[in-house]
């Protein structure tokens, strides 16, 4: 068996999707709708106010395409809190008009692939605050979930430690050419939801996602083992465009 790499972990991580029902939005009367949105700006600012508390981070976005229309990502200590906002959202009038197209469960992971042998990561407060990270305030998201290839001949989980490790450090050096273009949180999801990985991108020109999923699919760890599923990008939501958005679907 081929060693298993060590991995830490830190907030529990909640990427809720959702898709409006306009029709039963339109459906509602001037006065149901303005009181169905002030319900949600009262949710929402509830989600957002954990981080002044230190008990995790909240992050609202407008998806692009058909596949969602909006995407609340959470990161909680536990997973437990997790459902507990879920089912306070679920239990708003506005959760009424919409649907979960799809979600993702996952946790912050960091790995030991480039930690100098002998050495303890969390000794080192940067690490440690990378584990419970604020969402980045960049203007887009791009998040997609992927898994590693496990193929008879390009099978990563009977690799060496030692290629993986090299490969890995590959990929980090890729990572870093980016540095104050693009932040990633990769989150582990092995054993909590469908895919072995989140991985949820910030910048503030969404090209920059293009150029580096780009860049990084001719490198061999990727090339060789990354297999992806959806993409999903969006734009950070205010709580006025949020409110416009909600408005103009009206009048349009
Ligand atoms: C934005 C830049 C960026 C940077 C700096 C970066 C660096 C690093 C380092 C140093 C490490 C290893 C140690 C650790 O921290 O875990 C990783 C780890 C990981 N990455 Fe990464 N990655 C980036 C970005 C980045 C992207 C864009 C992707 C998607 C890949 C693609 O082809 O679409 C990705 C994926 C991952 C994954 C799935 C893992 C875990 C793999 C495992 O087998 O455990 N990642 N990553």
């Amino acid at each position: 068996m081929s060693e298993a790499v060590k991995t830490y972990e830190g907030w529990y991580a909640y990427h809720d999707f959702r898709k409006i029902d306009w029709n039963r939005w339109k459906s509602l009367s001037p006065e149901k709708r303005e009181e169905v949105t002030r319900e949600l700006l009262e949710v929402l600012r509830e989600f957002a106010s954990v981080e002044e508390k230190g008990g995790g981070s909240f992050g609202q976005y407008a998806v692009f395409g058909h596949k969602a229309d909006l995407l609340f990502i959470h990161f909680r200590p536990t997973l437990d809190e997790l459902n507990e906002v879920k089912w306070r959202f679920d239990k708003t009038a506005f959760a009424d008009v919409t649907s979960a197209p799809t979600s993702f469960i996952s946790v912050v992971e960091l790995s030991a692939y480039t930690v100098p042998p002998g050495t303890d990561p969390l000794s080192d407060p940067a690490f440690r605050e990378r584990l419970q990270p604020s969402m980045p305030k960049a203007k887009y998201v791009c998040f997609y979930p992927m898994d590693k290839r496990r193929h008879l001949s390009d099978n990563w989980y009977m690799l060496p430690m030692e290629e993986r490790r090299k490969m890995m450090k590959s990929h980090g050096m890729i990572g870093r050419s980016y540095a104050g273009r693009v932040r990633q949180i990769i989150t582990g999801s092995i054993g909590l939801d469908d895919w072995e990985w989140g991985v949820s991108l910030f910048a503030d020109d969404p090209l920059t996602f293009k150029k580096i999923v780009t860049e990084m699919r001719f490198d061999e760890v990727s090339a060789r083992f990354g297999e992806f599923g959806p993409f999903y990008t969006g734009a950070r939501l205010t709580e006025e465009k949020l409110v416009s958005l909600l408005k103009e679907q009206i009048s349009g």
